[in-house]
């Protein structure tokens, strides 16, 4: 597929990746609006967590998450494999460190499906680097109606989920972008744009130096 930047812009710059964090209330649509830009885009890759929970009929080991037992997961706590980690609904989740640096250094943007907790980890680590976005639900009662209406979770789950929705709700003032998810093509066009203009940020492009030198060198003109 061709990368729509290169597409756009015939004069592509050296460009340090960024990391695209997409959060929400479970049930909000991040998902959704995560897969349509990772087949849309292929300048951006999907940071696939590890976790502890069970995988969902539809789901791909190693594409979705890494599924890994408990005991493996707190081996690779140990290990400090990973750059953030969280307990969720239960279970574990973590962002396994391998490849993100060196990718982002190549210019590879990272797709995050991460919590609150994650996105406040990444932020301190790498503020820079990260672009955070918070997907609200057009309200409460919708949120309800896309659990029950995706049918993964039985009625205790849901309950839990919807329990939880609140807490991570009251996170959204920690994210510099905020998008309410009522029409699924509107809220994918606005985060597609989003994504689009951080990639033009002056300090992500690092080969503007060069570039601008060359174009102002006495012999250039
Ligand atoms: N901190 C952190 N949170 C994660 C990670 N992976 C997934 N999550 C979050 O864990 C929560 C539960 O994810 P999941 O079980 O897939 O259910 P979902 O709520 O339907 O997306 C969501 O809020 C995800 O954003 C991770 O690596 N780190
Ligand atoms: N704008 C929308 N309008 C109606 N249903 C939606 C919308 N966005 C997502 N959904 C549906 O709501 C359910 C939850 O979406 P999902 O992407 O799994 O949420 P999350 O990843 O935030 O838990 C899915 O069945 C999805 O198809």
């Amino acid at each position: 597929m061709a990368d729509p930047v290169t597409t756009e812009n015939p004069t592509p710059l050296a460009r340090r990746g960024l990391m695209f964090i997409l959060s929400s209330p479970s049930g909000a649509g991040k998902t959704t609006i995560a897969r349509r830009l990772l087949q849309s885009d292929a300048g951006i890759a999907l940071s696939v967590s590890a976790t502890t929970r069970p995988i969902r009929p539809g789901e791909t080991d190693g594409k979705d998450y890494h599924f890994v037992e408990r005991g493996e997961f707190d081996a690779m706590v140990e290990d400090h494999a990973f750059l953030e980690w969280a307990h969720v609904f239960g279970n574990s989740y973590g962002t396994p460190k391998a490849q993100i640096w060196a990718g982002l250094k190549a210019g590879t943007d990272f797709l995050f499906d991460i919590d609150w907790q994650g996105t406040q980890q990444l932020s301190q680590r790498a503020r820079e680097d990260v672009v955070p976005v918070f997907i609200l639900p057009p309200s409460i009662d919708e949120l309800r109606r896309r659990l029950i209406a995706r049918g993964t979770d039985d009625k205790n789950v849901i309950e839990a989920r919807m329990e939880r929705a609140r807490a991570e709700i009251s996170h959204w003032s920690d994210y510099d972008y905020v998008v309410v998810n009522d029409d699924v093509d509107r809220c994918y066009e606005q985060v597609r744009r989003i994504l689009e203009a951080e990639r033009l940020r002056r300090e992500r492009q690092t080969g503007l130096v060069n570039f601008v030198r060359k174009m102002t060198a006495p012999d250039a003109v």
